[in-house]
């Protein structure tokens, strides 16, 4: 599904390299799971696969296609979910998803009807109609996921999708992303979560100063960590306690 060779990106007026020569192959229908500290590389590996940002040099291909041949395809084919809310906050939560859909070419009844059933499944029906100024934070992060799969995308990339929100919107959210895989989406995402990210993923790649540094089964990496209980475990033994503090 996802094939990215020697992928480099070194942003402008960087000192060193966000991320260099990374191999990956991430299958079809897998809930792939990017981990590691602060300052790794996981959004810009993210921007990049999502075309947001070009890389310095490597190359990559989803479900075969490439930016460079086939922008548009891939702009169907694939999902967004910014870590930053993509949002219009004077606009209601039906408006915003209305504008969303649309620039997918979505419109009309379908489109309504999608937004419907998509808000019931997550919860803010009753809110379609507010506007989303007045929304927490959880709410907005409901929002935003919808916002990305109106066209129901093959492939869904999410950046941090569970960052600052309760452990109610956090199990809607993930129980969502279930269905939809368990639908087919090939489902990629971030996070810091670590007893989410081993409970929810398929496979997990751990990566630090932009790098892969381990890759598999979120059970067969703690299995083959000495003394790893969890996806902590193994991640603290390989990325180490120190603090990624940086400016
Ligand atoms: N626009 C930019 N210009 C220069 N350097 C950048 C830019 N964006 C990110 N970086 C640097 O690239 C490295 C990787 O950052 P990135 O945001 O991809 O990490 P991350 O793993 O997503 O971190 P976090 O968990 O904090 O979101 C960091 O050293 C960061 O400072």
């Amino acid at each position: 599904m996802i094939r990215i060779e020697q992928l480099s990106k070194k942003y402008k007026y960087a000192d060193t390299y966000s991320l260099s020569n990374l191999d990956l192959f991430i299958a079809e229908k897998e809930i792939f799971g990017l981990l590691g500290p602060n300052g790794a590389g996981k959004t810009t590996l993210i921007s990049l696969l999502c075309s947001l940002i070009k890389p310095t040099s490597g190359l990559f291909t989803i479900d075969g296609l490439t930016y460079k041949t086939s922008k548009n395809r891939l702009k169907q084919l694939i999902g967004i979910v910014p870590q930053e809310y993509a949002l219009y906050p004077s606009l209601t939560a039906f408006e915003n998803l209305m504008y969303f859909g649309s620039m997918y070419g979505l419109k009309g009844k379908a489109l309504k009807s999608k937004i419907n059933q998509t808000m019931d499944i997550l919860g803010l029906s009753k809110f379609a109609n507010k506007k989303v100024s007045t929304f927490s934070g959880g709410m907005k992060r409901r929002i935003n996921l919808i916002a990305s799969i109106l066209h129901e995308p093959k492939v869904l990339f999410l950046d941090e999708p569970t960052v600052g929100v309760d452990v109610q919107s956090k199990n809607v959210i993930i129980e969502y992303l279930r269905i939809l895989n368990e639908k087919g989406t090939t489902i990629i995402y971030t996070s810091h979560h670590l007893n989410e990210a081993e409970d929810f993923c398929t496979k997990v790649a751990i990566i630090d100063h932009g790098k892969i540094i381990t890759q598999g089964q979120p059970k067969e990496l703690i299995s083959n960590q000495s003394n790893a209980n969890n996806l902590e475990d193994v991640f603290l033994a390989l990325t180490g306690k120190g603090l990624r503090d940086h400016a």
